[in-house]
Parts: structure tokens; sequence; C-alpha cells
């Protein structure tokens, strides 16, 4: 017999549900009804139901690429869509890449066709790309307060203009530069989420006027489009001049991995499966790039600016970054010159932070830059005892899992030596009530951290991501002693976020900039 599942108080039924569904903030909704409801539990949402889930092993089953019964809706949107419509909503050429609409062939052929170029052996070779952005940025830098996502994301830009498409394609090098395609996409998307939520608003007086906002979404993304064609023509034409395919060739007959550039090139020709005789389009290549920058931007953009944030705040934690950089020669202070011209983070690099490794997984943990996806059944399903019906819509929330106290202790508090006192716990088990007081609930603190999400739609960029954030911050605090004007906490800086593809801050975050070299 399936277990009941945990049904909310009639106060917070239905009409709230819906209401809270449209927030921009839902996610951090979310973590508090996990709090009180616990790993899986129902909401209420207009002509579904949705069921949350926060457990670790749960989470892990339905992301599993074994579990075939469930199917992921593509975006936010076609999830809000899915909330309203019985029949299977239109698909939007941006979100190609992870549209379950397409078929699962195609998504298949595209995630095979860039996985090489995003493997673990791979990613190393962006390494030197992303240390000269950073440092063609941060040499405009003096002693002055910034807005430290405005910052990081030009080097975040910058970065993945050189590295997946071959040159400048975001020109925002220079400070004093205008440069806002960050907020651009943000807008863009900031407007689907809009969309939605004047859907469901709507859904209230009349039954899913569904058509009209499918219009002001496609509206909402001409601006950036606009951006991705250019990039396509400038990729064309830098494939004329130098024949990429031939480069990744000769790069696979070599042994060495392709680059990011090269998968373009190869995956243009390929033969949709599902679909004889069809090639990937020029619509098709310009959605792909489309789905690259925002996924290759934003969140890894987010992860590392509220880093910064966490670790200005907390001067020990600063400290011992400091000092770790400084060990390694990666600091102005510990550079034979007074200029502030450190050593470049390298790939080598990676392995031997592991301070500066537990800060950025307890940032990310504090702070989750994608805090859930969705998913859908496609059939009925059992799921931890509780009979799922097919057409359920299933919030993951990996940001829940990280805040809940089921998981983790003081799960607010940031505390990245809560990672290092698990593996001397795991290590020496009855080692005092410290270790045993910060190996967590569970004692399985890795086990309920899934940032990336995990399984066969985990994000393809987690390599990457995870050496672009490490690099970003090296070289910020290589560089600089951060300081926060005003006082930031966990709890003020959730305060001050939104969500549209990933978190981000509403307001301009402002951090001082000391010189090392200056600050002593
Ligand atoms: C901190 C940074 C990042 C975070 C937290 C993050 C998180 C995620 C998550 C949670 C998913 C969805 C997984 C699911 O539905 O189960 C995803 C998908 C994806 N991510 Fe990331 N991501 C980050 C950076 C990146 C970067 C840098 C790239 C590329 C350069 C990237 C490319 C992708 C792609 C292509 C997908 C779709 C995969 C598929 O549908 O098969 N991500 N990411």
């Amino acid at each position: 017999m399936a277990k009941p599942f945990s049904e909310m108080p009639t106060s917070e039924c239905l009409l709230s549900n819906a209401l809270k569904l449209t927030s921009l903030d839902f996610h951090r909704k979310v973590y508090a009804m996990a709090e009180t409801y616990g790993g899986i539990f129902k909401i209420k949402a207009p002509g579904k139901t949705v069921v949350v889930v926060t457990d670790p092993a749960l989470l892990a089953q339905l992301t599993a690429q074994e579990f075939t019964g469930v199917s992921k809706p593509a975006d936010l949107y076609e999830t809000f869509a899915i909330l309203c419509s019985t029949t299977t909503p239109p698909t939007y050429p941006l979100l190609a890449l992870g549209n379950e609409n397409d078929g699962q062939a195609r998504w298949r052929t595209i995630r095979d066709g860039f996985a090489p170029a995003f493997a673990a052996n791979a990613v190393p070779q962006y390494v030197p790309i992303l240390a000269e952005e950073a440092g063609k940025v941060l040499r405009q830098v003096g002693a002055q307060t910034l807005d430290i996502f405005e910052l990081v994301g030009r080097i975040s830009l910058s970065a993945t203009g050189h590295i997946m498409f071959g040159y400048d394609a975001f020109k925002c090098t220079d400070l004093d530069q205008p440069c806002d395609f960050l907020r651009d996409i943000i807008t863009a998307r900031k407007g689907a989420v809009g969309a939605a939520r004047s859907l469901l608003v709507k859904l209230q007086q009349q039954f899913c006027p569904f058509a009209h906002d499918v219009q002001d979404y496609n509206d909402s993304l001409k601006g950036v489009r606009k951006k991705y064609e250019e990039i396509y023509a400038e990729m064309e034409g830098a494939a004329a001049a130098a024949p990429v395919a031939a480069a990744a060739a000769a790069a696979a007959a070599a042994g060495g991995p392709p680059t990011i550039l090269q998968a373009f090139q190869s995956t243009r020709d390929y033969k949709y499966p599902d679909c004889p005789g069809s090639k990937m389009s020029k619509e098709d290549t310009v959605a792909l790039i489309g789905n690259l920058v925002v996924a290759g931007t934003l969140p890894a953009a987010t992860a590392a600016v509220y880093t910064l944030c966490l670790i200005a705040t907390s001067p020990e934690v600063q400290a011992k970054v400091h000092a770790e950089l400084d060990a390694s020669g990666l600091s102005s202070s510990s550079s034979s010159s007074s200029s502030i011209s450190p050593r470049e983070f390298a790939a080598s690099d990676v392995g031997h932070l592991p301070y500066l490794e537990k800060v950025i997984k307890e940032a990310m943990r504090v702070n989750s830059a994608v805090p859930q996806v969705n998913r859908a059944t496609a059939a009925d399903i059992e799921l931890g005892g509780y009979a799922v019906p097919k057409g359920t819509l299933l919030f993951l929330s990996m940001g829940g899992m990280h805040a809940s106290p089921h998981n983790f202790l003081e799960p607010h508090r940031f505390y990245p030596e809560r990672w290092a006192l698990q593996q001397a716990g795991d290590a020496a088990a009855g080692n005092g009530a410290g270790a045993a007081t910060w190996t967590g609930n569970s004692g399985d603190l890795a086990g309920s951290y899934a940032p990336f999400s995990s399984g066969i739609r985990a994000c393809l960029g987690q390599h990457w991501a995870r050496l672009a954030i490490m690099g970003t911050v090296a070289s910020v605090l290589g560089r600089f002693k951060l300081a926060s004007p005003r006082s930031m906490t966990v709890e003020s800086l959730a305060a001050g976020e939104t969500f549209s593809v990933s978190v981000y801050p509403r307001a301009p975050l402002l951090l001082t900039f000391t010189p090392r070299a200056a600050a002593g």
C-alpha cells in the first residue's frame, strides 16, 4: 500500500501555493516548506499535482539514467506550460539542447557530440584563456569599490567568447566600456518568467490563455537572439578561414580532446537518428549557441560572485585563502615585484588549493546557483513508497536538500571547515565531540550535495564550471583583499537574490578592493 503524502494545511493550499509558484524566489519558499514537510511532499497548484523532492536518495533515483518513467521539461517556462495545459506545449529554439519534446535521440546526439569537449581531460586546455581574460579585466582594477557581479560577469563573458567561439564575442574587457550582455540575458529570461507569472495570474481569470504569452516570450528573446546569430556568422567565417573540423580530426588523431569550437563544427553535420535525412540546421546551431552562452555564463558567474562575497565577509576564511594562494605563488604579495602581477592561475593548481576548494564547495551549498530542476512523470511510478501518477510535475530542489537540517547541521551557516571535519571524522571515528558533531546527521555530506544535479541530465559543463570558478576566485584574491562596505551574511545575500535561469543578485553587490601589495 502506498503511503499518503504530507499535505499542506488548508491555510497553505491552492491559491497561495499557486502564487508561490510564480514568485521569483520560489525556491527559497520550497526550502522553508521542506523544513516543515520533509524530503518529499505535495503542493497544490492549478490543474496539476506538484511533488517537491529534497530527499538525497530520491533525488538521485529521479535523475538516474535507468529511471525511465520520468522526463525532463526543457525549462521553467515549459514547466509552467505543463502546469496549465493538457496538450504538449510548443518547443522553443533557444531550449533545443535538453528539450525532451525534440526526442531523446536528438538530445543524446547533441550531448554526445559536445561531451568530449567538456570532459575532465579536455577542460584544462581552457584555463590559460580564462586566466588571460581575468588578468586583462583585473589589471584595470585599483583600490576601489565595484559591483562584483558586473566584474565577474565581464570575466565570464570574455572567457566564454574566446573559449567557446574563438573570438571576443562580447567585447567587454574594458571596465569603462558598457557591457550589458549578461544583464540582457537576464532581462530576456526575466521576461520569460514574467510571461509565466502573468500566465498564472490570467489563469485565475480565464483558463490558460497560453498562445498570447508565447508571443511575449519570443519577443523578450529577440535582442539576445540577434547576438547569437552574429556569433554563428563569425563562427562560419572562422571555419572557412581555418578548417575547424580538420583541426578537430587532427586533435583526435593525436589523442587530444577536441575544443568546444570544434564540437560545434562536428555536430553541425550530425544527422538525427529519429528523423531520417535531417541534419542540424542553422537554427539548431544558433539555439545551441544561446544555450551554452546562458548555461556557461550565468550560473558560474553567480557561484564565483557569492563565493567572493562570503569570503569578503569572513576575515578568517579570507586570511586562510590568502595564505594558501601565497604558498602557491598565486598572490601579488608573494611575487618579487611590488606590482600587481602574480603568477596566473593554472590547471595544475587544482588539487593543490584544498582549502579554497572547500570554500567554493561550501559557498555553492549555502547559495545554490541552480536551486531546482524539474521533471514530469511519463508513467505511474512509485517513489520512496509513495504512488506518483503519470503527469505529475516533480520539483527536484537541490537547494532545498542543501539547506535542510535533515542533511546538514546548522545548514544556514557558511562553514567551509565542515567538509574538512567530515574527512577528519571519517578518518578518526570517535575523535571527540567536535568531529562527530560536524559529520552531519546522516554522516554523508557528499551524498546530500548535488549543485550540478546528477545522472543522465547532469550539468554537461560541470568540470569546466569548477575550474572556472576556482580560477576566477583565485585570480581576484591573488591580487586583492576584499571587504564589504555593508554587512553581508548568508541570510542577507539570500534576501537580495532573485532567479531567472540561475540565481543572481537583484541589486549591485558592492565590494571594496584593496591591492594585496598595498594591503600587505
Ligand atoms: C556553477 C555553475 C553551474 C551550475 C550550478 C550548473 C548546474 C546545472 C544543472 C543543475 C543542470 C540541469 C541538470 C538536470 O536537469 O538534472 C545543468 C545542465 C546543463 N549545464 Fe550546467 N551548471 C553550471 C555551469 C555550466 C557551464 C559552465 C556550462 C557550459 C559551458 C553548462 C552547461 C550545461 C548544459 C549544456 C546543460 C544541459 C545538459 C543536458 O540537458 O543534457 N553548465 N547545469
